[in-house]
């Protein structure tokens, strides 16, 4: 198939898009909550490609072999037989990567609005959206980084539905990062291909009443909510922070504990913003006094401009 070039040279173009952290305990693929830490892109036509990059992961952001953005970006069009115009992105970073929170979904999120802005393609927001699960393979992480809040979604074929709640509560999220980073599809690998009907029970039991917290501002009903028995049991050797400070849930200042997406990080989410005591107790908990604590909110979706 002949490609042809983009109608007409586009606009400038802003991007903002949420980290999230999926799953949430027992919402496996099912559940994602945007996280005020972010990926911001201005982005125009340029006669090569170029991103100058600034915070975290400054350095792999910039590089531009096997770019996840540019990669998706250039796919995109291709498939809509249009030679991406290059571009030159200014982006910085606040999603720690391969961390499980959320940094490809991101990525992805960003190659399709750039694909559907400098290709013209006109796509509706729901066309971006399921164009970029079907790319990650899952909908929870995309589903939230567009939408916000903690978003629910089930993804077929053909279709993803969604549905978001719980934007505007007030909650901390504190994430422990340990110092290695966990690739999303060696963690998957870890999971068993069936479950047994106990296990299988009591993560719906514990999802209908996590989607009820999220719906109601029900911080009370979080430590039952996050509860797992069909992903974090089999990643905890990978995710050696998880056993450590899963004994915290019963902690007054927390309401609840999960894996972060596929790990290797824990999110703890406690009923005030930002706590200044809980890095102390979760590095307490971990035995590494250097561990890394962010202390951040539930975020909106994305923003384009
Ligand atoms: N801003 C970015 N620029 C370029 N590549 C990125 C960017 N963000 C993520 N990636 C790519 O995605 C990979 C991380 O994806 P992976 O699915 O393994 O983890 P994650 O998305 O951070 O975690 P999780 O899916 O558990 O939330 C990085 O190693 C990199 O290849
Ligand atoms: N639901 C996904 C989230 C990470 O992308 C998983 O746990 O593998």
């Amino acid at each position: 198939m002949s490609q042809s070039t983009a109608k007409s040279p586009a606009k400038p173009y802003h991007l903002r898009l949420p980290a999230t952290s999926a799953n949430l305990g027992p919402g496996f693929d099912a559940l994602g909550l945007a996280m005020a830490l972010y990926l911001t892109i201005d982005a125009i036509v340029a006669d090569a490609f170029q991103i100058d990059a600034t915070g975290r992961n400054a350095d792999q952001c910039a590089r531009l072999e096997d770019n996840l953005i540019l990669t998706t970006y250039i796919d995109v069009l291709a498939n809509a037989a249009i030679r991406a115009p290059r571009l030159h992105l200014q982006l910085h970073n606040e999603i720690p990567l391969g961390m499980g929170c959320g940094s490809s979904a991101s990525a992805l999120l960003a190659g399709v609005f750039l694909a559907n802005h400098f290709g013209n393609l006109g796509w509706s927001g729901q066309q971006i959206l399921e164009e970029a699960c079907h790319r990650e393979g899952h909908p929870d992480n995309v589903a939230a980084c567009y939408l916000g809040g903690m978003t629910a979604s089930a993804m077929s074929e053909n279709s993803v539905t969604t549905a978001s709640c719980g934007e505007n509560i007030i909650w901390g999220l504190n994430l422990a990062l340990p110092s290695h980073s966990l690739a999303t599809k060696k963690a998957r690998a870890l999971l068993p291909a069936t479950y047994s009907r106990e296990d299988v029970v009591a993560n719906i039991q514990s999802t209908a009443l996590l989607v009820a917290a999220f719906a109601q501002g029900r911080g009370d009903l979080l430590r039952t909510a996050m509860k797992d028995r069909i992903h974090q049991p089999y990643r905890m050797k990978a995710c050696p922070l998880l056993p450590l400070l899963l004994p915290l849930a019963s902690h007054p200042a927390i309401l609840g504990i999960a894996l972060s997406g596929a790990g290797p990080s824990v999110l703890i989410i406690t009923q005030e913003a930002r706590p200044s005591v809980l890095p102390d107790i979760i590095r307490q908990a971990a035995g590494d006094r250097s561990l890394e604590v962010i202390q951040t909110t539930i975020s909106t979706g994305a923003l384009e401009a």
